[in-house]
This record gives C-alpha cells, structure tokens and sequence, in this order.
C-alpha cells in the first residue's frame, strides 16, 4: 500500500538526520545518496520531516508515526496519506483555521499542551504574545526579498507573471511563498537581496550619514552589510567575522550587488585584536551577535527539538564580551547597533541592561521586531549611543 511507502521513506530520513547540519543542508545530501527517490518522493519526505518537527515536544511520548500524522494534520491544508491512514477523525477538519485544528487535537489527545511545542522556560521579550508565537511556529514562514525603490514594480509584474503570489509589505520589501525559484524567474542577481522581512526593518535602527566608517563586526555573509549599503551607498565598510568562509561568501555577493568599496578581516572578537586595530574609529558599529537563533525556528523547527535550553547561557556570555571588545573602536556620540534573532529576553533586554551598566552607553531606543504576525522571523535590535 502506497501509505506504508511514505511511513518507510519518512522512518529512513528521520533516521538519519543527527542534528549535525541545518535540516535543510542533510536533505539535500540524502536525496543526493537516495537517487530512486523521485521527485515526488523528495518533496512528501520534506513534508513529513519538517511537519514532524513543527510539533517541538509535544505529545512525546506517542509513537514517532502518530506524532506526524497529527503534526502533518496541524501544518498544512491537505490531507497526506499519512494523516489519512493514523489519523482518520482528523480528515474533515484539514482545512480549517489553526486554532480550530489545535483544539481538536487537544480534544483527541488530552495529553496536548500547545507549550510544549516550543519547551523552554526561558522568558521571552517583552511584548510577544506567546500564544500567537507559539501558533505561528506551525506555518512555514514566507521568503522575503529587498529590492531598490524604482526596481519593485518591474521585479513584482515579472514575478507575477511567473504565476507567483507577491505581497508588497513596502516600497522595498516583497514577500513570496517560501520555495519560490527566484534564480529561473529573475536572472540578473543584482536586482534583489533575499533578507528576512524583520531583518530588513532593522535597518531603520542604522541611521548611517553619508562618508560615514562603519564596522560590520559579526558579518557573516554580509546581511547587514548588504543592508546598511543600500541605505547609503556613500558609506565606507569594514566588514569582519571569526568564520573566513562566510567573509567569502560575504565577497561574492558583494561583488555581485556591484559594490567595490569595502574592506574584509577575519577577526576574533573574544580575542585581543589592538594590533590589527589601534588606528581605528568608526562612526558606527552594527553588531548582529551570535545567538541561540529561537526568532528563525519557524525556518528551522529541528532546532524546536534539539536546542538545549543551558546553551542560552553561553551565547549571553558572548554577546556581551563581543560587544565590551568592539567598543572602544566606537567614536563618542556615535551608535552601536546591537542585534539578535532571538526572542529570549536574556540575549536581548537583558544584554542591553547588562552593557549600560558596564560601559559608557546610553540607550536610545530598543524593540523586538515581531514577525510571527507576518510569516516572518522575530529580531530583537537596540541603537546605543556611546558617551
Ligand atoms: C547572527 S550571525 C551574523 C549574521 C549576519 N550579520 C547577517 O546579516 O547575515 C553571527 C556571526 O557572528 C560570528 N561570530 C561568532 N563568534 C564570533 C567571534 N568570537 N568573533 C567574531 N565573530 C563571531 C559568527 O561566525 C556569525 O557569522
């Protein structure tokens, strides 16, 4: 029977997922190694897999098969063969409103605690209402990209005329449905960025003057940068990172957005760096500091299941030892930006409470951005202004 082909191909992919890489990077390893699978195979495994971890640690104590047909339930719209064949009762009420579905299975299952899919005590920032975070984390957010002003009508006509449903959020933000070939669609690369929606809101917090130096300091592959640039393109930029790859990476879409004027350094900011930098002063630093990464789990739900909640501890440790290193290359009267995609409180307002105790800053303004309301991920952003 064709359900007991999904059930064997969803039990292989969940065996052999260790956590070790993104869920998104092993699949595309696996199907690499599995190349009877067809297309269609491809695509209910990523289903089931994605679904299945959506439901965090709810109801864990059920057999794994039962766990996803009620997660498959929950997530999407149509019926899979899955739901179809362990979850019966489910089957009428596929198509209705999350909530709805939610209380259905809690109905079913008693045992249900909508809690328990996100499992951490740790508080959140102010202002999330938990419920509606907790809600979203069963939809797959949307794909966001940046485009410039006056390229936003062309790039959404050809989008649309692709047959994709493009929402315009703002003059430079359109969101897409996630798995959108924006490659096929829009060849010249130069046209748009793809940034998270609440990731590019953060740019209101830049405020960068033109001939300004600023220091990308957690650059990674350039987001940030990429951001500050199209805010003003007369800025100068170091950009830096302890990950040489990423600075790469971060080199190559430079180059393809166009842009020549910048500078590149591996850098360890847990280290000791006055050699590489005694002469610098920057008009500005933006630090996107690494942390547990819980406003992007609606992307990444594995990490629903396997985040262990003392590992909070050490990103706090180093946000703040990154930013009491970057701040003496900061000018008086000047911002540092200091950013999370987390949604705990620890790694946001309480960083910030902590680094105005400590160090000569004052604060100007703070927010989480929320983006569970909008198929987005959640950020946390604070400008802090050097005395
Ligand atoms: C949240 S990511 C930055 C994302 C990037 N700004 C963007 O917009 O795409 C945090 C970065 O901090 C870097 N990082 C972690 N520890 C570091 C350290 N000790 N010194 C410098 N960078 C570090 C990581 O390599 C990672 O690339």
């Amino acid at each position: 029977m064709k359900v007991h082909h999904h059930i064997r191909a969803f039990e292989q992919v969940l065996a052999s997922y260790d956590g070790k890489l993104p869920l998104h990077r092993h699949l595309i390893i696996y199907f690499k190694q599995h190349k009877q699978m067809g297309s269609s195979d491809r695509r209910w495994a990523s289903r089931y897999i994605y679904s299945y971890f959506r439901l965090g640690k709810a109801l864990s104590s059920l057999p794994a098969i039962e766990r996803l047909a009620i997660a498959d339930f929950l997530c999407n719209t149509d019926l899979s063969l899955i739901t179809e064949h362990t979850f019966p009762a489910a089957a009428e009420l596929v198509g209705k409103p999350i909530k709805e579905k939610i209380a259905f299975v809690k109905s079913q299952y008693p045992n249900f605690e909508l809690e328990d899919v996100f499992p951490f005590d740790s508080e959140l920032s102010d202002g999330i209402d938990k419920q509606a975070f907790l809600l979203s984390l069963f939809v797959q957010p949307d794909l966001f990209i940046r485009v410039k002003e006056t390229h936003l009508p062309t790039i959404k006509a050809r989008l649309e005329a692709a047959g994709v449903t493009v929402k315009e959020l703002s003059d430079t933000t359109l969101a897409l449905p996630n798995g959108t070939k924006l490659e096929q669609i829009i060849d010249d690369q130069r046209l748009y960025q793809v940034q998270d929606s609440s990731s590019q809101k953060t740019g209101d917090y830049f405020l960068p003057n033109a001939y300004d130096y600023w220091w990308d300091c957690c650059a990674a592959s350039g987001g940030k940068s990429l951001l500050i640039h199209s805010l003003e393109s007369k800025v100068k930029l170091l950009a830096s990172d302890v990950r040489e790859t990423s600075l790469g990476n971060l080199q190559e879409r430079f180059i393809l957005a166009g842009i020549k004027d910048f500078q590149k350094k591996t850098i360890d900011l847990l280290q000791n760096n006055d050699q590489i930098l005694h002469h610098y002063e920057f008009d500005g630093i933006l630090l996107d500091a690494p942390c547990s990464g819980a406003g992007t789990w609606g992307r990444t739900p594995e990490m629903l299941y396997l985040f262990e909640e003392h590992k909070v501890a050490n990103y706090v440790k180093l946000q703040k030892a990154i930013a009491e290193n970057v701040i003496k290359y900061l000018k008086s009267g000047k911002p540092l930006i200091y950013m999370t995609c987390s949604i705990f409180r620890k790694e946001n307002e309480e960083v910030v409470n902590y680094l105005l105790d400590k160090l000569p800053l004052k604060l100007e303004k703070m927010q989480l951005i929320k983006g569970y309301d909008n198929k987005a991920d959640s950020m946390f952003v604070a400008r802090l202004i050097k005395k």
